[in-house]
């Protein structure tokens, strides 16, 4: 089934929505993971309930990210990007261009951390530092933004552990084979500001342009004002659906490669806001996971013909995955 708002389909039938309240039981795992098995091998997306996060700890989370963005630009900017610190951006249409497509800025400001909240930089830290080697520029104010993310990241992290588990079960292995390969947290929290369009766009140009995601999954809170969308083969662009206290789920590239290109790690971008709505802001907030640096990612399935991808070159570590797809951006 698809729902049409004003020419926008809404994806319902390709993002399904899976409830985890019931995965304290091997049988209630055991479904949970067939249903992430299928949507991964179909979309790469679907919608978790259930999953035990705390929503007042993302209305904080929300709360503290809506207070940093009304800063003025110039105080958000001395937190900003640099070479071998996590920080604030704005217009990176970074997304399109790791995925190989040249694209106009994208109309969004981000600030973006790892969750290892290093004390300080490498020596000789340049663009191309890994992010969870580069040091937080955390802003002074609002007060608790720090201890926020921390709280919003460890609980990502303990998600990302469930999702995990049912991963594992969803292809057939061991609960615990992803455990050893992902304890050291390497992990980023963005969260993307689309502001409110006080001109039009130019052509093109959108809040955040085409692109898959480097990691291994990504965990989305998205507020309910919408506007992400996903690439469906035979259908083009369709909204993904909001649902109230959920997290979107989707698989990035290197679980693409990881599963042999069983699973797929699909295009979505984030389409502008709908006539009447362009004074409308939007927040989403990505948890983007990685695995340790050093962990060795081969396909653990048969490579897949079906779903072979041009965005996957080679087995390696997060450590390579990330320093090339880097150096690409930066090039
Ligand atoms: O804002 C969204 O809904 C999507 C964001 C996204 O795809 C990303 O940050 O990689
Ligand atoms: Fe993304």
């Amino acid at each position: 089934m698809s729902t049409a708002i004003d020419g926008v389909t809404v994806a319902e039938d390709f993002v399904p929505v899976i409830d985890l309240s019931g995965t304290d039981t091997p049988e209630g795992k055991a479904l949970a993971a067939k249903a992430i098995g299928s949507a991964c091998e179909t979309s790469g997306f679907f919608t978790v309930v259930g999953h035990g996060v705390d929503e007042e700890l993302v209305d904080r989370m929300y709360e503290s990210c809506r207070a940093f963005f009304a800063l003025p630009d110039e105080r958000k900017a001395a937190h900003g990007v640099g070479p071998g610190t996590n920080g604030f951006y704005a217009e990176a249409g970074c997304g399109s261009k790791s995925s190989g497509i040249e694209s106009l800025p994208d109309l969004q400001e981000v600030f973006a951390a790892s969750v290892r909240d290093n004390s300080a930089p490498p020596a000789g830290a340049d663009a191309l530092t890994l992010p969870w080697e580069a040091v937080n520029q955390w802003p002074a104010e609002p007060a608790d933004f720090r201890a926020v993310w921390l709280e919003y990241s460890a609980a990502m992290e303990r998600l990302s552990q469930d999702l995990l588990h049912l991963f594992a079960l969803a292809l057939g292995l061991d609960e615990h084979f992803f455990d050893d390969k992902t304890d050291q947290a390497s992990s980023t929290i963005s969260a993307n500001y689309y502001y409110p369009l006080t001109e039009p766009p130019m052509a093109g140009q959108l809040r955040k342009g085409p692109h898959a995601d480097w990691g291994n999954l990504t965990i989305l809170h998205q507020d309910g004002a919408g506007g992400l969308q996903v690439e469906q083969q035979g259908h083009g662009w369709r909204d993904v659906p909001y649902t109230r206290g959920s997290f979107v789920i989707n698989i990035g590239d290197m679980m693409e490669f990881w599963t042999g290109g069983r699973w797929v790690s699909t295009m979505h971008r984030v389409r502008n806001p709908l006539p009447g709505q362009e004074g409308e802001a939007r927040i989403s907030i990505p948890y983007f996971h990685i695995p340790n640096p050093d962990a060795t990612i081969e396909p653990i399935l048969p490579f897949s013909n079906a779903h072979t991808s041009q965005r996957i070159k080679t087995a390696s570590t997060p450590a390579e995955w990330f320093g090339a797809r880097l150096a690409e951006v930066f090039s």
